[in-house]
C-alpha cells in the first residue's frame, strides 16, 4: 500500500480564484462601459466641427485599448491558480534515484566574481543527494585560468564542508551565507563537538578564501573572446560529486549565442560523460539555499502520473540581496512568481533562467525524430559526434577506450564550429533566436506537448544576487524586453506560432508575456496627453455630474483595489504596492520603450541583441543607498532626462490645472484630467526629492534636472498658449 502514496499533491487556491473571477466579470463590465462612452464621444466629435480634438481622443483611446487587452490576457493566469506540495519521504530509495548534472554558468570573473560563483559552486555539490549520482558541470564563458583555479580550490574546500553540513544537517550549504547567517545548524547548545567542528571548518573557509584572493590578484581577471576550448575533470574521490571544467571555444568570427551556447556545449560535454536524465541549471549568483530541491523536484519527475510528459520543475527565483517591503526596484518580480501559480494551474510555468531540473530528453527534441530517422538526418539534428548521437540512446553506456579519446571527443563537442548547419539551437535544445533564452526555450516545450511544474516552497531554494541600483535595473530589464519583443515581432510570435497543442489560456499568457514591452505606449500616452490636453484646456473625460464620471473611476479604483489584494495576498505590504507601480512606470517609460525600438531596429537589420551580464560586484555606495531606502539615480542619462522631463511636465500641467479647476471655476469638466497629474507627481515622489533636495551621490545629476527643466517648460508653455 505504502508504493501507491502520491509523491505530490496539488491544491487548487479557492480563495484566490474565487476573487478573481468575480473581480473579472465585474472590470470587465466596466471596461465595456468605458469604451461604450469612448466610441461614442469620438464619433460625436468626427461628426462635429471641432475634428482637431479627434487626436488626443483617438491617442487616449488607444491607451484605454492596450491596457486593456493586457489586462484581458492577464486573466489567463488568474483563473486557476494552484499550489503544490511534495513528500519527499515518499521517494524510492537511493539507489532508485536517477542521476543529476548540476550546469552552473559563468562569464566574465570581473562581473561575476569568483567567490560568488564558487559559493554556487559548493552549494550545489553539497546538494542533498547520493554523491555518486551528482555531477557538476561549470562552463566559464570568460574562458579565464582564475575560474579554473578557483573550481580546483572550491572543489578541495567542499571535501571538508559537505561531510560537515551532513554530520550536523546544516540546512544553509552556500558557506558565505552560513557563516554570515544565524542558522547553525547542531543538534544542542551543548554540543561541544560541534562547535568545535563548526570552528575548524570556518578557519578553512577564511583559508579557502585567502588563497582564492591571491589567485584573483595575481592573474589578469579579464574575459576572453578568443580561445581554444578547455576542458578539465576533477575526480578523485567517491564521495565527491564529479566536477567538469568547461571553457567553451571562443572565436570572435563565430557567434557564441551567449548563455544559451553556453547550456548547449555543457548538455554535449555531460552527454559523453555523466549523461544523467535530469539536469539542475543554475545561473553563477544562484546559491542553493536548501539542499532539499533535488529530492523536492524528484516528487513530481518520478511521479508515474506526470512524468510521461513533464519537461521541468522550476522553482522560483529569489534574492538575498534585496529588502523585503522596502524593495524600491521591484527585484522581487513578485508579479512574475504569483502569475506561476496560475500556470501550475493551466500545463505550467515558463521556463526561467535559473533553478529548474529539466529533462535531458525533453531539451534533445527527440519526440520530434521519426522512428526510422536515417544517419544524415541524425548528423543535421545532432551534429558530427557519433559518440554524441549513440548516447541520446537512453541505454547508452559510456565506453570511450582511454580518458584521451573521451576528452578528444569533448573538444570537438565544445568547439565553436560544432552546431554549424546542425538544429542546435535552432529546433531543439536551448534556443539562439532571441536573448530571452529561458522564455523561447520553454515556449517551445509547451508547443512540443510537454509540461512543466512550479514549486514554491516556503523556504526559497535557490537565492541569487539581483541588480540593487536604478542604472542596472533598467538596463538589465531592458534586455529582457528586447529579447521578448524578438520573439514577439518573429514568425515565433505566440499569436501564431505553434500548433494548436497548446491551450488558449497558455497561450494567453505567452502572448502577454511577448508583448508585455507595449506598456510603454499607453504609458506615454497617459503621462502626456491628458496632461498636455489640460495646459490647453482641452477636457478629456467625462464630466463629474455625467454617469461616465463614476465607470472611469470604478474602473481605476477596482484596478489599485485588485493589484492590492494581490500584493496583500503575497504577503507583502502596501508600501509593495506603491513600489511595484512606480516602478513599473520608470521601466516602461524608460527599458521598454527602448527595448520596442531596438527590437525593430534588430528586425531591419540595424542593431543585434546582445546579452550583457549583469554585475554581480556590489558597490558599497550603491549599497548604502540601497538600505536607506533610496533611489540611486545614476542611470544612463538618456533614461533620466525622459523620466525627469515628464516628471516635470506633471507638475507644470498640475499647478495649472489646479488654478483651472479652483480659479476658473472648470470643475466639472477637468477634475479627472487634473488627478492624472496628481496622481503621477505624488507616485515619483522620489524623482522630484532627488532633483531638488538631495545632495549624495546618488540624486539626480545637476544636468539632467537642467536639461529636463527646459524640456519640459518649452512644451507645457507651447501646450498652454495653444489654450
Ligand atoms: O554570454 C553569456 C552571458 C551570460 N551568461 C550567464 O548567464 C547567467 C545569467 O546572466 P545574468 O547577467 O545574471 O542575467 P539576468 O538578467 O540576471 O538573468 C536572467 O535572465 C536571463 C535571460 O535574459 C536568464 O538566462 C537568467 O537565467 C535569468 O536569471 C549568468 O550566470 C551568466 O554568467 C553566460 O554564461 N554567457
Ligand atoms: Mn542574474
Amino acid at each position: 500500500m505504502e508504493k501507491s502514496l502520491p509523491m505530490n499533491d496539488c491544491k487548487a487556491m479557492k480563495t484566490e480564484r474565487a476573487i478573481n473571477r468575480m473581480h473579472s466579470f465585474i472590470h470587465g463590465a466596466a471596461l465595456a462601459a468605458l469604451f461604450y462612452y469612448r466610441i461614442t464621444t469620438i464619433t460625436t466629435i468626427a461628426r462635429s466641427s471641432s475634428r482637431i480634438l479627434l487626436l488626443p481622443h483617438l491617442l487616449i483611446f488607444t491607451a484605454e485599448l492596450t491596457l486593456s487587452f493586457m489586462w484581458l490576457l492577464s486573466q489567463a493566469s488568474l483563473w486557476n491558480p494552484v499550489a503544490r506540495t511534495v513528500y519527499p519521504e515518499r521517494l524510492p530509495a537511493d539507489e532508485y534515484l536517477p542521476s543529476l548534472d548540476v550546469f552552473i554558468c559563468t562569464a566574465d570573473p570581473a562581473k561575476e566574481p569568483s567567490l560568488g560563483v564558487m559559493n554556487t559552486v559548493i552549494s550545489a555539490l553539497a546538494l542533498d543527494y547520493p554523491p555518486t549520482k551528482l555531477h557538476l558541470y561549470l562552463s566559464d564563458d570568460g574562458g579565464s585560468p582564475v575560474t579554473l583555479r578557483a573550481l580546483q580550490l572550491a572543489r578541495s574546500f567542499a571535501k571538508l564542508w559537505i561531510p560537515f553540513c551532513r554530520k550536523y544537517m546544516v540546512k544553509n550549504r552556500c558557506p558565505q551565507a552560513y557563516f554570515l547567517g544565524e542558522e547553525i545548524g547542531g543538534d544542542s547548545d551543548s554540543d561541544d563537538h560541534f562547535f568545535i567542528d563548526k570552528k575548524a571548518i570556518e578557519e578553512a573557509y577564511e583559508d579557502f578564501k585567502i588563497c582564492l584572493g591571491k589567485i584573483v590578484a595575481e592573474a589578469d581577471v579579464g574575459a576572453s573572446r578568443d580561445h581554444s576550448p578547455s576542458i578539465e575533470v576533477m575526480r578523485d574521490d567517491e564521495e565527491m560529486p564529479l566536477v567538469v571544467y568547461v571553457a567553451r571555444e571562443k572565436r570572435p568570427s563565430h557567434p557564441h549565442n551567449f548563455k544559451a551556447g553556453a547550456l548547449n556545449v555543457l548538455l554535449r560535454v555531460s552527454g559523453m560523460m555523466s549523461n544523467s536524465p535530469y539536469i539542475l541549471s543554475l545561473d553563477c549568483d544562484m546559491y542553493c539555499n536548501d539542499p532539499a530541491s533535488a529530492r523536492q523536484a524528484m516528487c513530481f519527475h518520478l511521479d508515474p502520473k506526470l512524468s510521461q510528459n513533464l519537461a521541468l520543475v522550476q522553482f522560483p527565483q529569489k534574492f538575498h540581496n534585496i529588502r523585503h517591503n522596502h524593495d524600491i526596484y521591484d527585484a522581487a518580480m513578485r508579479f512574475i512568481w504569483k502569475k506561476w501559480d496560475g500556470l501550475n494551474g493551466l500545463r505550467g510555468p515558463v521556463l526561467s533562467g535559473s533553478g529548474f531540473y529539466i529533462k535531458r530528453q525533453a531539451l534533445y527534441g527527440t519526440r520530434k525524430l521519426q522512428p526510422n530517422v536515417d544517419r544524415d538526418q541524425l548528423n543535421e539534428y545532432y551534429g558530427s559526434s557519433k559518440e554524441f548521437i549513440k548516447s541520446i540512446n537512453r541505454n547508452y553506456k559510456l565506453n570511450f577506450p582511454s580518458t584521451e579519446s573521451m576528452l578528444k571527443e569533448v573538444q570537438l563537442l565544445a568547439s565553436c564550429s560544432y552546431d554549424k548547419g546542425t538544429k542546435w539551437g535552432k529546433e531543439a535544445r536551448y534556443r539562439y533566436f532571441s536573448v530571452v533564452e529561458d522564455y523561447f526555450t520553454g515556449f517551445n516545450l509547451h508547443i512540443e506537448g510537454w509540461i512543466t511544474v512550479y514549486f514554491a516552497p516556503s523556504r526559497p531554494c535557490f537565492l541569487g544576487s539581483s541588480p540593487i541600483s536604478l542604472g542596472e535595473t533598467l538596463v538589465q530589464n531592458m534586455r529582457w524586453f528586447v529579447g521578448l519583443s524578438q520573439v514577439a515581432l518573429s514568425k515565433y510570435s505566440p499569436f501564431v506560432y505553434g500548433d494548436m497543442r497548446m491551450s488558449v489560456l497558455q497561450r494567453m499568457v505567452y502572448i502577454q508575456l511577448a508583448c508585455y514591452g507595449i506598456y510603454f505606449l499607453p504609458d506615454y500616452i497617459l503621462a502626456l496627453v491628458p496632461q498636455l490636453c489640460l495646459l490647453a484646456g482641452v477636457p478629456l473625460y467625462p464630466q463629474v455630474s455625467s454617469p461616465f464620471f463614476a465607470v472611469f473611476v470604478f474602473v481605476f479604483v477596482s484596478s489599485q483595489l485588485k493589484h492590492a489584494q494581490e500584493v496583500l495576498a503575497s504577503g507583502d505590504s502596501l508600501r509593495t504596492w506603491v513600489n511595484e507601480q512606480r516602478v513599473s512606470v520608470m521601466k516602461s517609460l524608460t527599458s521598454y520603450s527602448f527595448a520596442a525600438a531596438n527590437a525593430i531596429l534588430e528586425k531591419m537589420g540595424l542593431s543585434k541583441a546582445s546579452f550583457v551580464p549583469t554585475s554581480k560586484v556590489t558597490d558599497d555606495e550603491v549599497a548604502k543607498l540601497y538600505q536607506m531606502g533610496k533611489y540611486d539615480f545614476q542611470a544612463p542619462p538618456i533614461f533620466m532626462v525622459i523620466l525627469c522631463t515628464v516628471y516635470m511636465l506633471n507638475l507644470a500641467s498640475l499647478v495649472v490645472g489646479l488654478v483651472r479647476v479652483l480659479v476658473n471655476g472648470k470643475m466639472n469638466e477637468m477634475v479627472m484630467q487634473a488627478f492624472l497629474p496628481l496622481f503621477g507627481v505624488v507616485l515619483h515622489y522620489p524623482l522630484m526629492e532627488g532633483m531638488v533636495l538631495r545632495k549624495d551621490a546618488g540624486r539626480v545629476s545637476p544636468s539632467v534636472s537642467l536639461l529636463s527643466a527646459v524640456i519640459s517648460s518649452l512644451v507645457s508653455a507651447y501646450a498652454a498658449l495653444a489654450h
